[in-house]
């Protein structure tokens, strides 16, 4: 990563467009009538990065998420994605151009089985229309084998579990299970960026390690590019390429995962001032050794 993408303390006027960039945020700002959710954040996401959004409750991470998504328009700022402005658009015309989501709190279809959940991510790929689904000619058929086909290959990126599960319905499933269902609908729209909102909420560690090791193989494997909000500060340190760190609605820090740990403002908006004061000792500590 070149040093044009790590800012710590403070962000440029402007985000500066980059030959890689995939979605960027410029001075984004979002306001809630008096409220101000989201204050000029700038973002540089490049390709194949898997970056987090962190930041303690009420920072703004959703609202990011929902101006990204096209669920609000920025009050003003810019959105652009692979150089061209996104906002305007309606959340399905942004899923056809690249970008899906998943939900904090998992948005499934429960009284569909696993299958139809993945097939039903990929409506905005098909050509089949109200009257083709009604008289099925042998295109329409043809189509809906293909898509069968190709919900049966996200299933089987998680392994063997989910397809043996195809057809029963998601509610029957364990939590994890769900989360991972979750992510193959959002695939099968083909997005380039992937946008996971807290992915291992409720999960126990294994589940945590087992999902940590999913996410950076939909980077790894498939060439996804990942934005995710994730409360557990163990798993964003563990797989970001860098972190982006709000609070009350601006984005205080933005680097690499160790830049972000250790940085003051980080340490007292998101874990408090008693880590503050514990950071604040560590660095007397360190410069009385380094006077010795
Ligand atoms: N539709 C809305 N109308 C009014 N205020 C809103 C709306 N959406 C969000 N807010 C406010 O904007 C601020 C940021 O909320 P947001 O949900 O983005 O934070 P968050 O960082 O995602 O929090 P959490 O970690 O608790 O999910 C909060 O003060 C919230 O109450």
């Amino acid at each position: 990563m070149s040093s044009d993408q790590v800012e710590l303390k403070g962000q440029p006027e402007s985000a500066v467009a980059t030959a890689d960039a995939l979605l960027e945020l410029r001075s984004v700002t979002k306001t809630f009538g008096g409220l101000t959710a989201v204050s000029g954040v700038n973002l540089l996401v490049r390709q194949r990065e898997i970056v987090s959004v962190i930041g303690p409750n009420g920072a703004g991470k959703t609202t990011v998420f929902n101006l990204i998504t096209g669920i609000y328009r920025p009050t003003s700022g810019e959105i652009l994605l692979n150089g061209q402005s996104i906002v305007n658009q309606s959340p399905d015309r942004i899923v056809t151009k690249g970008i899906t989501r998943t939900f904090q709190n998992i948005r499934l279809f429960n009284s569909m089985t696993v299958l139809e959940n993945v097939l039903v991510g990929q409506h905005t790929r098909l050509k089949a229309g109200v009257l083709g689904s009604l008289f099925r000619p042998p295109q329409v058929v043809a189509e809906e084998r293909k898509a069968r086909e190709r919900a049966l290959e996200l299933l089987s990126f998680f392994g063997p579990v989910l397809i043996e599960r195809q057809d029963e319905y998601v509610s029957n499933l364990s939590y994890a299970d769900r989360r991972r269902v979750e992510i193959a609908r959002a695939l099968a729209a083909d997005p380039k960026l992937l946008l996971l909102d807290e992915p291992t909420a409720g999960m126990n560690e294994a589940e945590t390690l087992d999902a940590v090791k999913y996410i950076r193989r939909l980077r790894d494997e498939l060439g996804l590019t990942i934005l995710l909000i994730e409360h557990k500060l163990a798993v964003t340190m563990g797989m970001s390429d860098h972190i982006a760190v709000l609070d009350y609605g601006q984005k205080i820090a933005d680097g690499l995962p160790d830049e972000v740990r250790y940085d003051k403002r980080v340490i007292e908006a998101y874990l408090g001032r008693q880590a503050k004061e514990e950071a604040d000792q560590r660095d007397a500590e360190a410069a009385a050794r380094e006077e010795e």
